[in-house]
């Protein structure tokens, strides 16, 4: 056997690295007990609340959270209490992007098991997203740097392209996902695009150089 034959000591590709990183991350999210989930929703909401580009912000887009997911419903209400128009994301046919204008929490609906919960009016297309002033996504992990490391689709990289340049975006993580680029980054791919800042429950974070 040579050290460069058949490779089984080969650094993984990112797209690898990334996978296992996924299934550690979720299986630790499965860990969580309801009831902190439901206290990291309301530091969540707090920390997203204070920032000074949502406090300016009149739109503001926000994924509907999945059980195990950071918890966005108490977010989401209270943008919408504060009359700020909230975008959430639509999975249109073959995971087509697009957004639905939040109008309650009665309207949120999860429409197959597993999918994001979803508001039931209009497909508005990709481009509202230019619309927003802030924009948060879910992430699995974050790097100092920025690096997101997402659910595998890709969505959010795609969606991003139609982001006002100037709008804040601004991952939700839970403590333990927030990793030093220095020691240890997170695999990156020339598509991924990078994150401003992650709130944890801890608080608020500005990432990058
Ligand atoms: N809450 C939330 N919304 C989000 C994202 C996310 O990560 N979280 N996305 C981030 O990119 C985008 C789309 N994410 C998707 C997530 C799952 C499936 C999906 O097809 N799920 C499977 C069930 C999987 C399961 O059981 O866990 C299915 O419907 O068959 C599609 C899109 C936009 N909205
Ligand atoms: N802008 C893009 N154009 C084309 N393909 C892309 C783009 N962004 C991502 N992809 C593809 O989507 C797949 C998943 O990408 P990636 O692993 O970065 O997802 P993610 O950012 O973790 O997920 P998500 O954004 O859905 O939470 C990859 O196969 C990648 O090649």
């Amino acid at each position: 056997m040579t050290p460069m034959s058949e490779g089984h000591l080969r650094a993984p590709e990112p797209d690898e690295a990334k996978a296992h990183l996924r299934a550690v991350i979720r299986r630790e999210r499965l860990q969580r007990s309801e009831r902190r989930r439901h206290e990291a929703a309301a530091a969540f909401r707090d920390h997203v609340l204070a920032l000074p580009a949502v406090q300016a912000a009149s739109c503001v887009s926000v994924y509907a959270s999945r059980p195990h997911e950071p918890s966005t419903g108490p977010l989401i209400e209270a943008l919408h209490v504060r009359g700020v128009r909230v975008l959430i994301p639509l999975l249109g046919d073959g995971l087509q992007r697009g957004w639905g204008v939040y109008r309650g929490v009665d309207d949120l609906v999860e429409r197959a098991p597993g999918r994001p919960p979803e508001p039931s009016g209009d497909f508005l297309g990709s481009v509202t997203l230019a619309e927003a002033d802030v924009i948060v996504v879910p992430a699995l992990a974050v790097d100092t740097s920025g690096t997101r490391l997402g659910q595998g689709g890709g969505w959010y990289d795609r969606a991003l392209v139609d982001a006002k340049p100037d709008a804040p975006v601004v991952a939700l993580t839970f403590s333990g996902e927030v990793r030093d680029a220095a020691t240890d980054p997170l695999p990156r791919e020339p598509h991924d695009l990078g994150v401003d800042m992650v709130i944890t429950p801890e608080g608020a974070f500005e990432l990058g150089a």
